[in-house]
């Protein structure tokens, strides 16, 4: 990546945590560019900050020390593991949301949440509530409904986190199409290595805690991807290396307990 094509970029970013007078140190002068366009994987062991990280990124919690800088326009969507939908409104209303909140009026609020709902694959259920819909449907909702905003960034906190592998798969694949169609910045954080390197320009790898992010790694795989993709020799060689990474840091964080 080109030094200076990034959209949002945090800088040294630390972050200490205290509770009950007692304070933890969770992230520890973090660097993570975010190139503009481009779809950035983050992985670690659990507790290493990752959600730290992207909260800070998205504005939603503040570093202890260090900056988040944007280039130009940068409307964030977040899509969380919990979904956070309203119960209360239907799919339609769910994913008009955003757009209400925007000012949009009713007409088109209802064309382009129209458009969204197809796109993910829940077309017929504008009426229905979140809680008549499967798990993998909710999260089709979430996806739809952070997309229809038209964000220059999307946040993506474990979104796939609670499905079981069938339904992970098809919304991965979903989620490639989506964005191979629209090119968001995009910041994943995810426990799956195949998830992070399928979907993925890059995986960025944190240590563990204090998370600092210890390798950037390119995935050499070519777009449009598919499924098929996690059989190509690259994919497995990047799975290995990132494998290597994280056995290390697992191992190490065990020994310090
Ligand atoms: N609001 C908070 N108050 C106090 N400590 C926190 C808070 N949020 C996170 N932490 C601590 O900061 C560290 C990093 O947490 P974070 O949730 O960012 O890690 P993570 O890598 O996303 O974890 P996981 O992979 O298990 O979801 C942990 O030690 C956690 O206990």
């Amino acid at each position: 990546m080109a030094e200076d094509d990034w959209l949002i970029r945090a800088s040294a970013v630390t972050k200490v945590f205290t509770t009950n007078g007692r304070g933890v140190l969770a992230l520890e002068e973090v660097n993570l560019s975010l190139a503009r366009g481009s779809f950035t994987s983050l992985i670690g062991p659990s507790g290493c900050g990752k959600s730290t990280l992207l909260r800070i990124i998205g504005g939603i919690e503040t570093p202890s020390q260090g900056s988040v800088e944007h280039a130009g326009s940068a409307r964030i969507s977040f899509v969380f593991q919990d979904h956070a939908l309203f119960p209360w409104l239907t799919v339609l209303d769910n994913v008009a949301f955003g757009l209400k909140m925007a000012g949009v009026e009713p007409e088109e609020r209802k064309q382009r949440s129209q458009i969204w709902i197809e796109r993910v694959g829940l077309a017929g259920f504008e009426k229905a509530f979140p809680n008549a819909l499967s798990g993998g449907m909710r999260q089709r909702l979430s996806i739809a409904r952070a997309f229809v905003t038209e964000p220059d960034i999307l946040l993506m906190d474990e979104p796939m986190g609670a499905l079981d592998e069938q339904t992970r798969l098809l919304i991965q694949e979903d989620l490639l199409r989506l964005w191979e169609e629209t090119r968001k910045t995009v910041l994943l954080v995810t426990h799956s290595i195949d998830e992070a390197i399928l979907l993925g320009d890059r995986v960025s790898v944190m240590s563990r805690r204090p998370g600092r992010i210890k390798a950037n790694l390119d995935v050499p795989l070519e777009r449009p991807r598919s499924l098929h993709n996690m059989t190509d020799p690259r994919f497995v060689a990047l799975k290995d290396a990132i494998l290597n990474d994280l056995h290390d840091e697992v191992m190490a964080s065990m020994e310090s307990r």
